[in-house]
């Protein structure tokens, strides 16, 4: 009897190690580098930003290489001819999950906003309420003509507000954290979509943003830099039992404020709304949904279907806007004046065909945008070397898969390096340097990039964020004559931490009234 036990167990340990050697053996990784740390894998070895070194990386290992972060696979793909294999076909579909981090649950409900969640129903309805109620053509060509213009009339009016009230008789140039002007244009935009709200300033000529926007600012800034696809945080359980670093109480903070915010909102909405579906019972109301913001849309939802349309699902995707849309908008429209600083003879030629298409009898607005060629050229040159996401979001297999021919296994992250296919050599020519020519004439035509991604998961809101981009940037250079701050060029360095790339700088400038707009300003 013992002899069989023997025998059993010996079969049993034999069969595993087969198994393991078979699978081994048919599981073909793409290659990657060999020296892996226990428990930790490549973690250790990843120097940030992330972007360049997986382009490094990539020189070495090829279009698909493989690590391990901790204990999970993860794959990254360096090259368009394999990013455009991963989002068409079947592939999209297999990869269009995302992978779950701890610090990711602590901002996202358990992972049910429209960013994070898995494809599946919660993500189709997310998805299809967004983009109806607030990304689509015809919702954004609505907006540029009265949301967005009236915000951007206001910008406008506090900055030469703020010229004129300079030292020194006033009308000179003034200094001008941009990021601040900027995130606050991009969110006051997003709130008024969203909630029909507008936010609240004071008349001081010097405030910059609104106490609104400074509040969500302030919360994003703790929430970005923490949420990233390779802080040891997420992968070292020890790390957080302890709480080193603090990295949950200071997530649970920020979205305790998010969650008051937000659902101020709401419940201001949720007054609205009540008030006009009693002035509408009295016969008096036009409750169509054009003229509703997306929240009141959702709320008359809650009453036929409130399974779905929760006050969490509201929340969720009422904050997940909010932080989607103005951290990736701002931040590109810095890199953008950024770069434009330190090529003036760029800025130069956007602002002469500014001057000559639209003149300086009135702002720029969104009829002007496709008879402003160069000014677009400018903005896809800035997307291209400074994609807001530059590894998109990540992605995650739900099924074993194969890409470029390799195996790649059910649960592993698939990392799409945009920053580095944006700037391969084989598509573009001197491809680090600035040069919005190269869009012009359609010379760019069939040349692939990708900032704001592709197939499934591809950005819903690029509608909205390239319609924005233009009108802002085309008042921005209309109106003001900007310059540097000293004589050095505007520091370049991008930030390291989270999934956004940040300006490590925030980017100050000098900024000043044009004399051939001073009778259009006066009157703004
Ligand atoms: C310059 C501005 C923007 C850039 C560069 C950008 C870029 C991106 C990228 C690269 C992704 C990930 C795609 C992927 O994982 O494959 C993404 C996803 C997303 N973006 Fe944007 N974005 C911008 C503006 C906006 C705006 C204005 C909104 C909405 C108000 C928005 C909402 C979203 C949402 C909801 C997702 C997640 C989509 C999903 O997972 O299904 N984005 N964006």
């Amino acid at each position: 009897m013992e002899s069989f036990y023997y025998a059993a167990a010996v079969t049993f340990v034999l069969l595993v190690s087969l198994h393991h050697l078979l699978m081994g053996r048919r599981k073909r990784l793409p290659p990657g580098p060999r020296l892996a740390f226990p428990i930790l894998g490549h973690l250790p070895l990843l120097k940030k930003p992330l972007q360049t070194t997986f382009a490094d990386l990539a020189s070495r290992y090829g279009p698909v290489f493989h690590l391990r972060f901790g204990s999970r696979h993860a794959v990254v793909v360096g090259s368009a001819a394999v990013a455009k294999e991963c989002f068409s076909g079947d592939l999209d579909v297999a990869i269009a999950n995302r992978p779950h981090f701890p610090s990711v649950r602590e901002v996202t409900f358990d992972y049910t906003m429209l960013t994070v969640a898995n494809y599946g129903t919660v993500w189709r309805t997310m998805r299809r309420v967004a983009t109806v109620q607030l990304l689509s053509a015809h919702r954004v060509s609505i907006m540029s003509d009265s949301v967005i213009a009236r915000e951007l009339r206001a910008m406008v009016r506090r900055l030469a507000r703020a010229s004129a009230a300079a030292p020194g008789g006033g009308g000179g140039a003034i200094r001008v954290e941009l990021k601040r002007r900027l995130f606050e244009l991009s969110h006051s935009v997003l709130m008024e979509i969203m909630a029909q709200t507008r936010n609240t300033y004071s008349d001081d000529a010097d405030e910059d943003m609104s106490k609104e926007a400074r509040e969500m600012k302030d919360i994003l800034e703790v929430i970005f830099p923490l949420v990233g696809v390779a802080d040891l945080w997420d992968y070292l359980p020890l790390l957080r039992w302890l709480d080193v670093y603090g990295v949950r109480r200071k997530l649970a903070d920020a979205v305790n404020r998010r969650n008051v915010f937000v659902y101020k909102m709401i419940d201001a909405e949720r007054q609205k709304l009540e008030e006009l579906e009693r002035k509408n019972s009295e016969g008096g109301a036009d409750d169509s949904d054009e003229k509703k913001g997306m929240i009141s849309i959702m709320l008359s939802l809650q009453k036929t279907e409130p399974d779905i349309y929760t006050d969490a699902f509201i929340n969720g995707l009422v904050a997940n806007l909010l932080g989607a849309g103005t951290e990736t908008t701002s931040t590109t429209m810095e890199w953008t004046m950024t770069l434009l600083l330190n090529h003036p003879h760029v800025l130069k030629k956007a602002q002469e065909e500014i001057d000559s298409i639209v003149g300086s009898d009135r702002l720029v607005n969104k009829n002007d945008l496709p008879h402003l060629p160069y000014l677009h050229c400018v903005i896809n040159e800035t997307l291209r070397l400074y994609p807001a996401a530059p590894m998109l979001l990540p992605h995650e297999a739900s099924t074993d898969c194969k890409i470029h021919g390799y195996d790649v296994p059910a649960g592993s992250m698939v990392l799409v390096n945009a920053y580095a296919i944006n700037r391969d050599p084989a598509i573009w020519e001197d491809p680090e340097e600035f040069r919005p020519e190269r869009f012009e004439h359609g010379r760019a035509e069939g040349k692939f990039m990708m900032p704001f991604g592709m197939g499934r998961r591809k950005c819903p809101g690029e509608n909205l964020a390239m319609r924005t981009m233009g009108l802002v940037l085309g008042v921005l250079l209309q109106c003001f004559d900007w310059s540097r701050i000293g004589d050095g060029e505007v520091d370049m360095t991008t930030g390291t931490t989270g999934t956004i790339m940040f300006k490590a700088v925030p980017l100050e400038a000098l900024c000043k009234p044009r004399a051939n707009m001073s009778a259009l300003l006066q009157k703004i």
